[in-house]
């Protein structure tokens, strides 16, 4: 239900058609933008193409004033995502179709977490390996009552001790975050919840009407509060990279004052610049 307890609209997503994706699909409505992992015959188990695909629309998807949130999901109700695709695993990566080997998922949960715009997982079915780390690393999660969680790494010969490891610790704690990494069990939707590891759990038919209701409820926030509290959350556990996201973000605050204004225009204007009237003592 919705704040003022009314059953919510129902949200009418058009497809985006350009560029033509293979992988996934994208669609957008009412400044929402949902990105969905379309491999359903493989539990959406990602190759170097999807992974290329992703960053690609998750970079349209920042780029687009129009676009306030997105949401990340999978195809069809038995997956969000099962991790790399080991069928076309290498020796060292996963192969792509001209053979090159690749751990591109690297990048693009630096992308989704430095996105300046909330990110959330909507999540039914398995989010395993990789794919789990996906979910982790997106801004909220919200999980079907058939959702199902965990890492297969040291089963098959893998691991994310990057932000699979650290995020997961700062998420849920180090002994749980272990739990999960050395065990390599598989955890439920109210065990997930249960240990902050998803922010609510809903039935499978209303996973969508949830999560398109949170995402309108940011869509009615500032998107700048929320541009900035997003990278305030990475910035003491991403040092100088996290000092440097958040001071981009003050450079863009100020690019938009008069005084900011009066550097450039003097420059263009070939004269001294004034800053006399933006002098403060507090
Ligand atoms: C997800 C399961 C638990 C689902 O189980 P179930 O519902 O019973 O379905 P299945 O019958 O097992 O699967 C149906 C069908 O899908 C195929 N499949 C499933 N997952 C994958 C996969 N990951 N790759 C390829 N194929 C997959 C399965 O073989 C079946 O096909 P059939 O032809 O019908 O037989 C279960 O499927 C499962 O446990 N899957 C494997 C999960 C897993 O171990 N994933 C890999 C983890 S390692 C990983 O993701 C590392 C990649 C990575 O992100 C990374 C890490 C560190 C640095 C860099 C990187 C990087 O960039 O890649």
């Amino acid at each position: 239900m919705t704040e003022d307890q009314q059953p919510p609209k129902p949200i009418a997503w058009e497809p985006v058609t350009e560029p033509g994706y293979q992988d996934i699909l994208m669609h957008r409505a009412e400044g929402i933008a949902k990105i969905t992992i379309n491999r359903p015959e493989v539990r959406n188990a990602f190759r170097p193409e999807t992974v290329l695909e992703l960053s690609d629309a998750f970079r349209r998807a920042h780029l687009d004033p129009q676009i306030g949130v997105i949401i990340l999901t999978g195809a069809g109700e038995l997956a969000f995502c099962s991790g790399g695709d080991q069928r076309i695993r290498g020796d060292a990566g996963y192969r792509d179709t001209a053979g090159a080997e690749h751990l591109n998922v690297l990048e693009l949960q630096r992308q989704i977490r430095t996105l300046p715009k909330p990110v959330v997982a909507m999540v039914a079915g398995y989010a395993i390996g990789g794919g789990h780390v996906l979910h982790l690393i997106c801004d909220l999660s919200i999980a079907a009552e058939n959702a199902r969680f965990g890492q297969t790494g040291p089963k098959v010969g893998s691991f994310d001790a990057g932000f699979g490891a650290g995020q997961m610790a700062r998420t849920i704690g180090l002994k749980r975050a272990k739990e999960i990494w050395f065990l390599c069990r598989q955890y439920d939707a109210q065990e997930a919840l249960a240990m902050g590891l998803v922010n609510t759990v809903v039935p499978l038919a209303e996973l969508e009407a949830t999560t398109v209701d949170w995402c309108r409820q940011m869509l009615r926030h500032s998107p700048t509060a929320l541009r900035l509290l997003k990278a305030a959350f990475n910035a003491d556990s991403d040092g100088l990279a996290g000092i440097q996201e958040l001071a981009g973000n003050a450079t863009g605050l100020f690019y938009t004052t008069a005084e900011a204004q009066e550097g450039r225009d003097a420059f263009l204007e070939k004269r001294a610049p004034d800053f006399g009237p933006f002098r403060r003592h507090s």
